[in-house]
């Protein structure tokens, strides 16, 4: 019997990010391992048209869900969706809601937050540090918690090479930043933005960390525990292979390198890739659960959730193996066909962008123009450009993350719980992961069903012959203007021309000859 397993039976879970691609794993390993727990309350807001229970029926209807549904069948009832919107400093929740939450909780998996890289300051602040802070004044008024697990990203320190399990400080104190976006305007926030997150690459890094220093310095009595996830990527083995449900991360490129938009990145090939599985993260952050609450660590650990040290993959490698799957399975559709190229070199890079990215959506805008149609492709190339420069940060950088909590934790589980909750990276296989990573996308994000194989393969062939077409065109055009322009080219051309006439000449003699 896992360990684990019964420790969450009859337990009250409190999960913030319920709804993003973390919490959803979560919730779903939660409910198919110890379908006894009591109740998961989940923090969820109305978005896009639909109200939090529209929200949590699509969830839980979802595929990903379909195992749950076997060993759990009252899986609806175990499930309270709380309205509250983390951007409200009471998170707007009802009062009795609050009560219920107060006395009720025993765990609580704090997953949200905003995961732009872009975002503005201000917003980024409200999620990431002052919404990590309220929760943790709720958590200390919690007489039923055991443990208050915070999940922050690998990234958070990522202006540095080496990053142990420890928090570094940042050099303005998190309180003051809360306090100054009260009453700065965003003009302000705007121009001091850069000064404060120094050699980080964004909002999103710096708010993390301090977060992470909230939560060191709110942590009072509570049993607390800090994970570390690199980039998390589609699911590895649970509940089946390649789920993913968003753009984040590579998913996002993946796409666009399948669709033929995304052809070249500056990336360092040999770079590592610390991808790691989202079940991997999600049986890692069960465990620290587990670990936090029944043995009761007397400081604050921190869990690196990484795969570069243990397994490393480099960004070549992924590369080649992403495109390795577009052959065997084509997205469908394409734009171009897939051919993604890793330079280093930033010129070369901006090379590749004017003639693979941008010339092409010119002269496809242009033929829209032509046939009457409205013309988007150089919209959408710019686009992805900015968020590829975005990403780029993240894939011309090696890091290196120690894992001594991680590997400690790992030694500390029961055979059983090892193999229910596995998070040790050693054992994946990266060619097969990321080739079910691209299937994934293909088939929950992209929703193109396998049967279209054969078609997409076709497509290439016609996007192959154009391109040939194309290129001889183009080569023709060209040497005929440079023949009528000089006398060079000319003589080149002509003794060309000759050579090979010759040379068929002296093949044809010989043949001659022999009849
Ligand atoms: C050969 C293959 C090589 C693979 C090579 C992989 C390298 C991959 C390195 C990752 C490295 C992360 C390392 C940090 C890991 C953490 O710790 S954090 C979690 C990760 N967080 C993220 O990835 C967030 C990144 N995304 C963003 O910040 C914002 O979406 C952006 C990039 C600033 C774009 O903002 P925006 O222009 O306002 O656009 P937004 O409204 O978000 O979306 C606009 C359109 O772009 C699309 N889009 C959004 N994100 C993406 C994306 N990532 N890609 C493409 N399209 C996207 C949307 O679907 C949308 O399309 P439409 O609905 O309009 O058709
Ligand atoms: N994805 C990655 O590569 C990595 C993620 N992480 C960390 O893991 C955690 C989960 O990330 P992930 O699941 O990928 O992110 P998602 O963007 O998929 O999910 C974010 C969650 O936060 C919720 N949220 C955001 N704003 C609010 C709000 N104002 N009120 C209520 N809820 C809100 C979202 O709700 P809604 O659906 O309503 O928007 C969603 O449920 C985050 O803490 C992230 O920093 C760390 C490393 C890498």
């Amino acid at each position: 019997m896992s360990m684990i397993a019964a420790f969450y039976s009859g337990k009250s879970i409190l999960i913030t990010g319920a709804t993003g691609f973390m919490g959803k794993v979560l919730m779903e390993k939660l409910f198919r391992t110890s379908p006894d727990l009591k109740v998961i309350y989940i923090l969820v807001r109305p978005k896009a048209g639909q109200t939090t229970q529209q929200r949590v029926f699509q969830i839980l209807n979802s595929q990903l869900f379909q195992k749950v549904k076997e060993v759990c069948p009252n899986v609806h009832e175990k499930i309270r969706a709380i309205y509250a919107d983390l951007n409200h400093n009471d998170f707007a929740i009802s009062k009795e809601d609050m009560q219920e939450l107060l006395s009720c909780t025993n765990i609580i998996f704090h997953c949200a937050a905003t995961v732009r890289f872009d975002d503005h300051l201000r917003h980024a602040v409200q999620l990431n540090v002052t919404a990590t802070q309220q929760l943790l004044l709720m958590a200390s008024q919690m007489p039923k918690l055991e443990a208050f697990i915070h999940i922050s990203t690998a990234f958070s320190n990522c202006n540095l090479k080496h990053i142990d399990e420890v928090i570094y400080p940042c050099p303005v104190e998190p309180k003051k930043i809360i306090d100054s976006m009260e009453w700065l305007d965003d003009a302000i926030i705007d121009e001091i933005t850069p000064k404060l997150i120094g050699d980080r690459p964004n909002t999103y890094t710096y708010t993390k960390a301090l977060g992470e220093m909230v939560v060191q310095q709110e942590s009072g009595n509570l049993n607390i525990a800090i994970i570390r996830p690199s980039i998390v990527g589609a699911t590895w083995q649970e509940p089946f292979p390649g789920w993913v449900d968003n753009l984040n991360g590579p998913s996002g490129l993946i796409i666009a390198a399948g669709k033929g938009f995304l052809r070249s990145i500056r990336a360092t090939p040999m770079a590592v890739a610390d991808l790691i599985p989202v079940d991997t993260v999600v049986n890692l952050t069960l465990a620290v659960g587990w670990y936090t609450a029944v043995h009761r660590p007397k400081s604050t650990l921190i869990y690196h959730c990484t795969s570069g040290n243990l397994n490393p993959c480099n960004w070549g490698k992924m590369g080649f193996q992403v495109l390795a799957t577009f052959e065997k399975a084509p997205f469908e559709k394409a734009f171009r066909r897939p051919n993604a190229d890793f330079t280093s070199n930033l010129i070369t890079s901006q090379y590749w962008n004017a003639v693979s990215h941008r010339a092409p959506a010119i002269i496809y805008d242009f033929y829209l123009r032509l046939t009457g149609r409205k013309p988007r492709m150089t919209k959408v190339m710019n686009r992805l450009l900015r968020t590829v420069s975005m990403l780029e940060y993240f894939v011309n950088r090696s890091w290196e993350w120690s894992t001594y909590n991680t590997e400690m934790l790992m030694s500390e589980l029961s055979p059983e719980d090892q193999r229910v909750f596995n998070f040790d990276v050693r054992q994946l296989n990266w060619l097969e992961y990321i080739e079910n990573y691209v299937l994934g996308v293909k088939k929950y994000l992209l929703k193109e069903d396998m049967a279209g194989i054969p078609e997409a393969k076709q497509h290439l062939k016609r996007l192959r012959n154009i391109h040939y077409l194309f290129n001889t065109a183009l080569f023709l055009i060209a040497w005929r203007l440079l023949i009528a322009r000089s006398q060079m080219a000319r003589n080149v051309w002509f003794f060309i021309v000759s050579f090979c006439y010759k040379f068929l000449s002296y093949f044809r003699a010989p043949s001659t000859l022999k009849v």
